[in-house]
């Protein structure tokens, strides 16, 4: 049996958790908030915790790359994809007009995730009211049960079906987000190391420190990589926190800690001084391949 801690039931955390874990036993442990997801685990060695981390359109999930790297120190075990599709929630009797047609104008406030209320911008720019009230929760399960429990009227929320259908809410617009194919990566984290699966691409992700502020330490890190031809996927700076203009340097390496050129590499990044903290090593699955496993299962 797994433990798995992550965001509440009808969340897109839960849909891609479901994905990854479709053949093993499970026990869900769903928080409300993301840094009782991360928590959690960090008091359990026995558990993982599932992390959103990345999405087509919004980028890096900046709050969740802080707690990996600043608050909690847990070994990322996997990493997966999964389409976040988002949809308008609420009572088809609120938007509905005498005609029976749609009056967006009807629409007072929405509430959502900040990260699945951004990838929906257009949407909400070309049909809802220009003065629309926002607000942002922790999940967007949660925009979808609060929508449930309002007695105010013009209340909707941009979640998952399955929330909807969890909360007996209609599903008014499918797909609301403003480019398609939007996808979410997920990082599994936790202390054990994960084998519930077969091997897969391998990923690696550092982050690295420089020694000091002088031209080119950047192009001498990357240079270590270059030169013998290891391919790095993503490259982001993000603040230390310690002073302004402080920067360390998220990395991933498209192979496994286990190569002897990945690990020459840095051991070079490291004898010009940089400071490397490696996050986790570990197998990356496509959608295609989970779902592909679905439909044989
Ligand atoms: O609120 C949810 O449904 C989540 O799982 C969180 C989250 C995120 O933090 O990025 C996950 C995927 C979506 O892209 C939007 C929100």
């Amino acid at each position: 049996m797994v433990t798995v801690a992550l965001l509440p039931a009808g969340s897109v955390s839960d849909e891609a958790a479901r994905l990854f874990f479709q053949q093993e036993d499970v026990q869900y442990k769903h928080h409300r908030l993301i840094s009782d997801v991360f928590l959690s685990t960090a008091n359990d060695i026995s558990q993982y915790s599932v992390i959103p981390i990345e999405n087509t359109i919004d980028g890096s999930v900046s709050l969740h790359m802080d707690w990996l790297v600043h608050e909690v120190d847990l070994p990322i075990q996997a990493e997966w994809i999964y389409p976040s599709n988002q949809n308008l929630i609420g009572r088809r009797s609120e938007l509905v007009n005498e005609h029976g047609e749609y009056d967006f104008s009807r629409v007072k406030k929405i509430i959502s995730h900040p990260v699945a209320m951004s990838q929906c911008l257009k949407f909400i720019r070309e049909y809802l009211p220009e003065d629309v009230e926002k607000e942002h929760v922790s999940s967007t399960a949660e925009s979808v049960r609060i929508v449930r429990d309002l007695p105010e009227q013009g209340v909707f929320a941009i979640g998952t079906k399955t929330a909807a259908v969890n909360n007996g809410l209609d599903v008014l617009v499918e797909s609301v987000t403003d480019h398609q194919n939007n996808y979410t990566r997920f990082f599994l984290v936790g202390n054990k190391p994960y084998t519930g699966r077969e091997t897969a691409q391998m990923r690696t992700s550092i982050l690295v420190t420089l020694p000091e502020d002088f031209p080119g330490a950047l192009h001498q890190v990357l240079s270590a990589f270059a030169w013998r031809r290891i391919n790095l996927t993503r490259i982001e700076s993000r603040p230390t926190k310690k002073k302004l203009g402080s920067y360390y340097f998220y990395i991933e390496i498209k192979y496994s800690l286990n190569e002897r050129l990945l690990q020459l590499a840095l051991e070079e990044i490291t004898a010009i001084g940089c400071h490397v903290r490696v996050l986790g090593s570990y197998p990356c699955f496509t959608y295609d391949q989970l779902i592909t496993e679905q439909q044989m299962y």
